[in-house]
């Protein structure tokens, strides 16, 4: 073939390479890049063709892809994580200029003596590196040794292989962008989701808030519409609060609300009861799938549950510990009823038996169908 026709062939070859590459998956990306020096050996006649990748401050290089010439010795393994401050000739030419030409090594200058003791170890007679840049950034270099004989390196081949290098820089840049943009949206979504848990969340308690009930109580009515099973709606107030408040202070009444909160959600651990803090020193619970007995189970285990935490109300008329008052509606939803209308009605109805709740002598629950 004569040296024409050649670079004809080349230059196609690389144009669709280069479709391919700007096309690329990450993960077809590799393979891609390996045909590409594979190319450059070819059209080049050279034994070993490569590209190396540098560190963000270029403190290590990396040798990333390697292509040899049938019956020559590959020298990937042993060219990984190298520092550069042991080529500081190699690197002063290639920060520099971006480039580094070796016709014939053994007429290196006395300042690239470790690059000549390199170039040796690896058999290497000729060299050419081109800076791979991207961005105004070095990322690394493509390079083709000769190992069998010395090559007068020709301007064709430095324009060729510069094109060549600005493509995979093009494409490492690219992915690496992409790959900072995945990063970006992942750390965004986990952002988001933990401001989702706060907005349903109760900044005191730590359980869910009257936000995050308003949601449940529409989806527990219409699943109950649709199952026809018995829903509960328990409002739960702490008996005497404000005296205990008075006397203890806010901030011991703050704690107090807490652990009758942690209470409470150890009680109600099926995956169909559900509790949130309504307001203040109010909690209203959900309760699915249920029916009259097991809502006055839980009304009862409720209670017991606050009084056993035995948090001392010297000023309290009811007991000598802390205690609730709890009232329930039971209802079984159906189709016709408007949600908003009967969220509004269970409320109301769980409401008036806590007031007899309280009027009877507090620390006791009604529920009310
Ligand atoms: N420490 C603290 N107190 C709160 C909080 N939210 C509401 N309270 C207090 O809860 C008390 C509620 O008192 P009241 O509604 O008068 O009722 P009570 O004293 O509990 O009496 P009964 O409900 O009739 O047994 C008030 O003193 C509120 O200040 C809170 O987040 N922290």
């Amino acid at each position: 073939m004569d040296v024409k026709t050649k670079q004809v062939s080349f230059d196609q070859l690389i144009s669709e390479l280069s479709t391919r590459l700007i096309n690329s998956e990450p993960t077809e990306t590799y393979e891609c890049i390996e045909e590409v020096i594979a190319a450059i050996g070819d059209y080049t006649e050279a034994d070993r063709c490569y590209v190396f990748e540098f560190d963000d401050h270029i403190k290590h290089m990396t040798n990333t892809h390697e292509w040899v010439r049938d019956g020559h010795q590959a020298h990937i393994d042993s060219l990984q994580a190298i520092e550069t401050d042991d080529l500081p000739w190699f690197f002063k030419e290639m920060k520099e200029n971006h480039v580094c030409i070796v016709n014939d090594v053994q007429t290196l200058p006395p300042e690239a003596n470790a690059e000549k003791a390199e170039f040796d170890r690896e058999d290497i007679k000729s060299v050419i590196c081109i800076g791979m840049v991207a961005n105004h950034k070095l990322l690394g270099f493509v390079g083709c040794d000769m190992v069998q004989k010395k090559r007068q390196w020709q301007p064709t081949d430095l324009r060729r292989l510069s094109l060549v290098a600005d493509m995979i820089a093009n494409t490492l840049e690219r992915q690496r962008t992409y790959a900072e943009l995945i990063h970006t949206q992942r750390e965004l979504e986990k952002a988001n989701r933990m401001l989702q848990a706060q907005v349903a969340q109760d900044g005191l308690t730590g359980i869910a808030n009257r936000r995050a009930f308003d949601e449940r109580i529409t989806n527990e009515i219409q699943r109950a519409s649709r199952h026809k099973t018995p829903l509960a709606l328990l409002i739960i107030d702490i008996d005497q609060f404000k005296p205990y408040n008075d006397h203890y202070g806010h901030l011991q009444g703050d704690q107090a609300l807490k652990s009758v909160a942690d209470a409470m959600f150890d009680q109600l651990q099926r995956n169909t009861d559900f509790l949130a803090r309504y307001g203040g020193e109010e909690f209203v619970a959900v309760i699915s799938a249920t029916d009259e007995q097991k809502t006055k189970d839980s009304i009862q285990q409720l209670l017991e549950a606050v009084q056993n935490l035995k948090i001392e109300h010297e000023q309290s008329q009811v007991a000598p510990y802390l205690s609730i008052s709890i009232g329930g509606y039971l209802h079984t939803p159906t189709a016709d009823e408007n949600t908003e209308a009967l969220i509004s009605r269970m409320i109301s109805k769980a409401d008036s038996a806590l007031y007899r709740a309280k009027s009877d002598g507090r620390n006791r629950g009604y529920l009310d169908n």
